[in-house]
């Protein structure tokens, strides 16, 4: 039973357009577990969730859909690591409309990128996964590259792979470089399983921020990894949120951030105003229970729609 969380369209307008949103389907043919921290997680029934999910976004008619990162979980046995991809796009590729996604570390562990952006369709140059679309005039979304500069999913002999090691070394006194004891508050952010935005990819998203401005568009944020502190648990940020939060706030037409990681969700709006949305992660679904949601745009709100254990969501931004 798909379980809508109630929420009543604001002043009764219609949306300008209307998108389907899923985070961390992290799916696998093997046994219930659990999180480092405990909580279970249901890597068979995160596919049936996402079933779900394109039935109902097909039953709205919405235009496209987002995917946050992380479709296969690591535990995935490397030898059905490709099929089980295969398996989850198909099942995205049911859905009406385009399907925008976006690389996690789980879809790092799995497959190098040069199999999985492919495989995703993701517009990339030199194997980075950072891009932008307008599906309306009104809006321009953009999604980040949060494993640009990373210790997973380049080679290892990559000028990325040992910039980011060589970075950890200097942060993470651990020899499990996945382990946060001793850092304290937002140094915890500095795990492997994290990541940073290149100076690059900072560029393109400042040239694509003045382009935006100049044709008055509302920009929407995507990333697997959070930008916000008190969106997320410090564990989840992206190795460099400040400065591209940074960036971000020399503009006024970014309104919204969304992510995923952080599988429990969460919101905050920063001292600029701009909201910072964590979607509730499909891989701790109980069975028979979900986690995802459709989006309506509005000129001065977006209004997220969430299914049962995805929470329901406005976010007021004003023109
Ligand atoms: N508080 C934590 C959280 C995680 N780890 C390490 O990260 C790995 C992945 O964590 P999951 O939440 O995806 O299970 C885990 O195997 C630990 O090495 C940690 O040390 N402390
Ligand atoms: O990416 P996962 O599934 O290993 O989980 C990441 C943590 O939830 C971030 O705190």
């Amino acid at each position: 039973m798909v379980q809508e969380n109630g929420f009543i369209n604001s002043q009764g307008k219609l949306p300008l357009v209307s998108f389907g949103v899923i985070s961390d389907v992290q799916c696998a043919d093997i046994p219930d577990g659990r999180s480092f921290l405990g909580v279970p997680r249901y890597y068979r029934h995160s596919f049936l969730v996402l079933q779900r999910a394109v039935q109902k976004w097909n039953e709205k008619r919405l235009k496209f859909a987002i995917n946050f990162g992380d479709i296969v979980d690591g535990f995935c046995p490397k030898d059905q690591s490709l099929n089980t991809f295969k398996r989850i796009v198909n099942e995205f590729n049911l859905f009406n409309g385009p399907v925008h996604h976006m690389i996690g570390n789980h879809c790092l562990y799995n497959l190098p990128r040069e199999k999985l952006l492919p495989i995703l369709n993701i517009p990339s140059h030199d194997n980075l996964a950072y891009y932008e679309f307008s599906p309306i005039p009104q809006y321009r979304f953009v999604v980040l590259d949060g494993f640009d500069i990373s210790a997973i999913g380049w080679p290892k002999d990559h000028v990325k792979t040992i910039k980011a090691v060589n970075f950890l070394k200097e942060r993470n006194p651990n020899s499990d470089k996945n382990c946060p004891t001793g850092l304290v508050g937002r140094e915890r952010r500095f795990l492997m399983f994290n990541g940073a935005v290149g100076k690059q990819q900072l560029e393109w998203l400042d040239r694509v921020l003045q382009d935006a401005t100049k044709l008055n568009q509302r920009v929407v944020i995507c990333c697997h990894l959070p930008l916000d502190p008190h969106a997320a648990s410090n564990e989840a940020l992206l190795w460099n949120y400040d400065e591209v939060i940074d960036l971000i706030h020399r503009y006024d037409c970014v309104k919204v951030c969304i992510s995923g990681h952080d599988h429990k969700g969460g919101h905050s709006v920063d001292s600029h105003g701009v909201h910072h949305h964590v979607l509730e992660a499909a891989l701790e679904c109980p069975p028979g229970s979900n986690a995802f949601g459709y989006i309506d745009l509005f000129e001065d709100r977006l209004v997220l729609h969430g299914t049962d254990r995805m929470r329901s969501r406005e976010m007021v931004f004003g023109c």
